[in-house]
């Protein structure tokens, strides 16, 4: 992404667009915010807004990556190919490992003070 106006706003039309067309990013972003009104709720420290603000991080952006590699691939291989669902079910493993880390330290950080309420 280049450091400027319009290269923002390309960075910006590129993340609606995964919205718009990938489920799977629908989810994550649903799940960030239901993240977020939690750690409020439950009124996380600053080092676990750090951990919690990563994890989301890197969810949406290996999805976005994700989201690119699946586009790239549907338009250099037309019909079935062996590379290209290598390629992306690679891509998805990216996607998978960054979910699990990111639910491991939701887990961690939020269930502890949930349990706490029963
Ligand atoms: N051109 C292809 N050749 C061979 N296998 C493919 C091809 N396209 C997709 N696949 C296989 O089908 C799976 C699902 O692909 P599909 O394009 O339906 O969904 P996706 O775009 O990878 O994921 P999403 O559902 O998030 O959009 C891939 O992970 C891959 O294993």
């Amino acid at each position: 992404m280049r450091i400027n106006n319009i290269g923002f706003k390309h960075a910006i039309r590129g993340i609606i667009v995964a919205l718009q067309t990938e489920l799977n990013m629908k989810i994550h972003v649903i799940s960030m915010l239901i993240v977020i009104f939690t750690g409020f709720m439950l009124k996380v420290t600053v080092v676990e807004w750090l951990f919690l603000i990563g994890a989301i991080g890197l969810v949406i952006t290996t999805e976005l990556v994700n989201t690119s590699i699946e586009n790239i691939t549907d338009q250099l291989f037309k019909g079935h190919h062996e590379v290209a669902k290598n390629i992306k079910d690679i891509s998805a493993g990216a996607v998978l490992v960054a979910s699990i880390t990111a639910a491991i330290i939701g887990i961690v950080i939020l269930l502890p003070r949930i349990v706490i309420f029963f």
